[in-house]
């Protein structure tokens, strides 16, 4: 099987993919998350794994609108633990940094500790390629935020460790294929919600079905729709399979109401 992740090599990506899959992978790097999911697109690869949502800054809308526009769906999902460092050259620390350097979501994950120390942000595709060009630029003034086991394998220096907002920092990933896959254990199911037109109470109505099933909801995305300001669609994901009878109903019902209901996956949570 050809897994495809965010390289290069040594970004949570990887560490999250090699100890999800346990059978024999082909693993695949790609240079941005879009890449990655553009390659399960274009069936280079079978699967692949992608950041989908942070408990410290929120959703990756990167994600969130690549599955949308290669039209995917999610096969499982899993919650990893992520510690960020702040990384730099041998003759730096804390005092010499200026600048910054990471992807979006990392940068968003330690806002706090760099507001106090009023380090400038430059934005990168990956924590990884961030520290590969702190490397390079052999620079005291710049420092990237990444693992320490990417950090590791540069030899470059933690200057701080755990910079994160929050000790508790859990990231969700979601693997990802191209079709709709009828995965053994179904607990969650998530459903990419088109409204029939827009007015007042739209997205709360299509919200009453699930409360009025008893459905729980466990995430909740808006998009815009791209074509006219202001018109979204919803991606839902609800504690119950697709195959439940709660589910069939909750869909029959926004479908009577004519809004699309397009199944994005159901699938089980891993925690590693
Ligand atoms: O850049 C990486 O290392 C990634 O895998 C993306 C990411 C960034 C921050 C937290 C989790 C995943």
């Amino acid at each position: 099987m050809r897994v495809a992740y965010l390289g290069p090599k040594g970004t949570f990506s990887e560490e999250a993919a090699h100890q999800f899959f346990s059978e024999p992978t082909n693993w695949v790097m790609y240079e941005s998350i879009m890449d990655v999911l553009e390659a399960v697109y274009k069936e280079e690869v079978d699967k692949c794994i992608v950041p989908i949502e942070n408990s410290i800054a929120g959703n990756i809308h990167m994600t969130v609108d690549g599955l949308l526009m290669y039209d995917l769906h999610i096969e499982a999902d899993l919650i990893f633990t992520v510690s960020l460092h702040l990384i730099g050259n041998e003759d730096s620390d804390i005092h010499t940094i200026r600048t910054i350097r990471s992807i979006s979501p990392a940068i968003s994950q330690c806002r706090d500790f760099i507001m106090k120390h009023g380090f400038k942000c430059e934005y990168t595709d990956s924590t990884a390629k961030a520290v590969q060009l702190v490397k390079d630029a052999s620079d005291n003034t710049i420092a990237a935020i990444a693992s320490k086991r990417v950090a590791v394998d540069h030899g470059l220096k933690i200057i701080k460790r755990e910079i994160q907002d929050n000790s508790m920092n859990h990231t969700r990933f979601i693997v990802v294929g191209k079709g709709l896959v009828e995965s053994v254990e179904q607990k969650k199911t998530m459903m990419l919600i088109n409204p029939n037109n827009e007015y007042p109470g739209v997205l709360s109505s299509i919200l009453n079905v699930f409360s009025a099933l008893g459905m729980n909801l466990t995430w909740i995305e808006s998009r815009p729709t791209g074509k006219k300001l202001g018109t979204y669609r919803f991606l839902i994901e609800s504690e119950v399979a697709q195959n439940d009878q709660r589910m069939v109903k909750a869909i029959r019902i926004l479908e009577t109401f004519e809004h699309q209901v397009h199944i994005v996956g159901s699938y089980s949570t891993t925690i590693l």
